[in-house]
């Protein structure tokens, strides 16, 4: 994220837009809960996303529950923080895949962003390697995600992991046709981690409306969007947001060269979690991806930088700013204080 101008108390100011993303309608969205350890995982996202030199904010949608010291580390990293409320299931006994999961309903908080007309869902246990600004451009009308695989155990409650079917590769084992017991295969299934979606108050109120009627299952919110928005979901490549268990369920479908987005979602892989203890977790493919992910997140040059731009009077000689510009951003967490043209 390019540095935000703010204005100076005390001089006559009208800050001088000096980057052009201060007032974009595009904007990364993730969301935090509890007094945890996921704070680290939004941190690391957004320098993340400053690493690949994004062009758009990012959003943090926060519970109540955020503690203060949180939000302040958020916002020093240059976070556009949000309160959001909870939104629970209706009453249930589901077993929920994770327990944890009841939490992930107040996801859906996010459609009544509407400030902005297009965001890109990303959860905090997710890192962006390089820039995916393009996604917002795809056409409007559709929610764009990354298929899931079935194939964890995570997916024991299903029919389609009873019998090996995963959508990853349809034709290893075929969902059978024509059998009463299993009828049609499922839909198209997406990852809820990241996905490309259009806030809405209309959209808001209906997901809220239907969630009220709709009896909660193992994988919660993301089974609810998966039902919600099956008929304008479209996939995009894993690329966007590569689900770990992809490295050992599907390793022909993984060209990690190419992967742009990685998905910390594996049992044991939420990197400031990292032991190494879990299956899967000594991979040498998982060692270099949790080391590239804490490369970004202890990488000072990576913080946020706040830029301030002060305009003199109409009779002031305009100066030139980017060679100032050039000099805070090669300072981690400076506040640097410029005399800019008024605008024209
Ligand atoms: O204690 C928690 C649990 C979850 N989350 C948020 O909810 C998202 C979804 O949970 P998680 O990523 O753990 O689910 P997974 O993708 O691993 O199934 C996380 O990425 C966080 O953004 C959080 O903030 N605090
Ligand atoms: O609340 C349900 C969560 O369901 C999803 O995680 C799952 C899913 O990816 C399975 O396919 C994996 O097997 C599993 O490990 C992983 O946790 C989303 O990543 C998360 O954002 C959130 O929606
Ligand atoms: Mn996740």
């Amino acid at each position: 994220m390019a540095p935000e101008i703010v204005s100076v108390r005390g001089q006559m100011v009208k800050p001088t837009i000096l980057t052009n993303n201060i007032t974009s309608n595009r904007a990364y969205v993730t969301f935090l809960a509890g007094n945890g350890d996921y704070v680290k995982g939004v941190v690391g996202l957004a320098k993340g996303l400053r690493k690949v030199h994004t062009a758009y904010p990012l959003v943090v949608a926060v519970l109540p529950d955020v503690p203060e010291e949180h939000r302040r580390i958020l916002e020093a990293q240059g976070c556009i923080l949000r309160e959001i409320e909870p939104v629970y299931p209706p009453e249930n006994q589901t077993q929920f895949a994770m327990a944890y999961y009841v939490i992930n309903y107040s996801k859906l908080r996010i459609w009544k962003f509407v400030e902005y007309e297009k965001m890109i869902y990303l959860d905090s246990d997710i890192q962006v390697y390089d820039n995916i600004d393009h996604l917002f451009d795809l056409a409007d009308g559709h929610f764009y995600a990354v298929m899931d695989c079935f194939c964890e155990k995570t997916w024991s409650h299903t029919p389609q992991y009873k019998i090996g079917y995963c959508q990853q590769c349809p034709d290893k084992v075929k969902w059978p046709n024509n059998d009463e017991e299993f009828g049609q295969p499922p839909s198209l299934y997406f990852n809820a981690g990241m996905f490309v979606f259009e806030p809405g108050l209309d959209s808001y109120q209906d997901l809220l409306k239907t969630l009220k009627i709709t009896p909660p299952t193992p994988f919660a919110e993301q089974d609810f969007l998966n039902m919600y928005f099956k008929n304008i979901y479209k996939p995009i490549p894993l690329d966007y947001n590569l689900v770990l268990a992809m490295l050992w369920r599907h390793p022909e479908n993984v060209k990690l060269a190419e992967v742009k987005v990685v998905h910390y979602c594996a049992a044991g892989s939420k990197p400031w979690r990292y032991k190494g203890k879990e299956d899967n977790m000594q991979r040498d493919d998982i060692k270099m991806l949790v080391k590239k992910w804490w490369d970004i997140y202890e990488d000072k040059s990576l913080d946020y930088k706040k830029l301030v731009a002060l305009n003199q009077g109409s009779d002031s000689e305009p100066i030139n700013l980017q060679p100032l510009i050039a000099a805070a951003m090669s300072e981690a967490g400076a506040v640097h204080c410029f005399i800019a043209p008024s605008a024209a």
